[in-house]
């Protein structure tokens, strides 16, 4: 894995000017220790193209209209870092709030919904180890919310392409028909106060979910899956670095953007 080191290269692509309030507060959840990724520094603080690898996803909330306040969570061992390496390393518009991280993924995104600032309607949840979300995915998300007041939540999704088996014992019980199947990724947008009420109803009730969705469908909530990129891959384990590094080195390639955009100032973190 290559060292943190100065930017070589920059940016997601600037999605416009804010035209619209900002009704959505970004909560990028960057507690977790990454133990199936295997690096002492923890996955989301490692370098990727010049940077560390949470700034990406940072970058592309900081972009997005909707966007308004960007809260983070993270370990209380990490936030030195963070408000010394990683907020500086990126130039951002929008004023930050750090959360203490949790002991589970579901812990942390608790305690980031209790910073999100009162005037935020909407809240987009994100894992931080997913640097290749652009601001497209996230404005998608958010507009597909905004735009049916029947739903629970709208989440960044993509097709399942490998046949599936259902397996016990290592042995295939069935092989479901895969038209139905959908990987849930991030971010996963909300009412602020429909997520913070579902949260509160799992921890009363010991129920831990791999997302956020999850926390409205069990309450009869409609999630809407809204198709998005698949190069929005999770850094889980060591391969996943090599496949997100190549991705965001050909989107960089693409888009030719200079490294002015990127100066090291840093948004104000409270
Ligand atoms: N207690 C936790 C656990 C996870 N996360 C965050 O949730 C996202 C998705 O979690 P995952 O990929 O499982 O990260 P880790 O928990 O760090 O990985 P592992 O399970 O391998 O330890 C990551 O951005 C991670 O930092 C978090 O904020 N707090
Ligand atoms: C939230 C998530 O990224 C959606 O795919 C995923 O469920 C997190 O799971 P993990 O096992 O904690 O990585």
């Amino acid at each position: 894995m290559r060292e943190w080191g100065a930017a070589t290269c920059t940016c997601p692509t600037r999605v416009g000017e804010q035209t619209r309030e900002a009704d959505t507060c970004a909560v990028i959840v960057a507690g977790g220790v990454g133990l199936r990724f295997g690096d002492p520094r923890g996955k989301q603080y490692v370098a990727l193209c010049g940077m560390p690898l949470m700034c990406w996803s940072l970058l592309a909330f900081d972009r997005a209209p909707s966007i308004g306040h960007i809260v983070i969570v993270c370990s209380d061992e990490r936030r030195g870092e963070v408000r010394d390496a990683v907020l500086p390393a990126v130039s951002l518009r929008h004023q930050v709030t750090l959360a203490p991280a949790g002991a589970t993924r579901q812990d942390s995104v608790y305690s980031g919904l209790q910073a999100v600032p009162a005037e935020y309607e909407m809240v987009a949840i994100h894992d931080a180890a997913r640097p290749l979300v652009t601001t497209e995915d996230v404005e998608a998300c958010i507009a597909a919310l905004r735009n049916d007041p029947s739903l629970g939540g709208a989440i960044c999704a993509a097709r399942t392409t490998d046949t599936l088996k259902l397996v016990e014992d290592q042995t295939i019980v069935a092989t479901p028909d895969r038209s139905y199947y959908w990987n849930a990724l991030t971010p996963q947008v909300f009412k602020t106060a429909t997520i913070r009420a579902a949260h509160r109803a799992a921890r009363w009730d010991a129920y831990q979910g791999t997302d956020d969705a999850s926390l409205i469908e069990r309450r009869g909530g409609r999630v809407l899956c809204v198709e998005t990129s698949r190069a929005n891959i999770k850094v889980t384990v060591p391969e996943d670095y090599v496949i997100a590094q190549a991705l965001m080195e050909r989107r960089l390639m693409s888009e030719g953007c200079g490294l002015d955009d990127v100066v090291p100032q840093g948004g104000d973190a409270e």
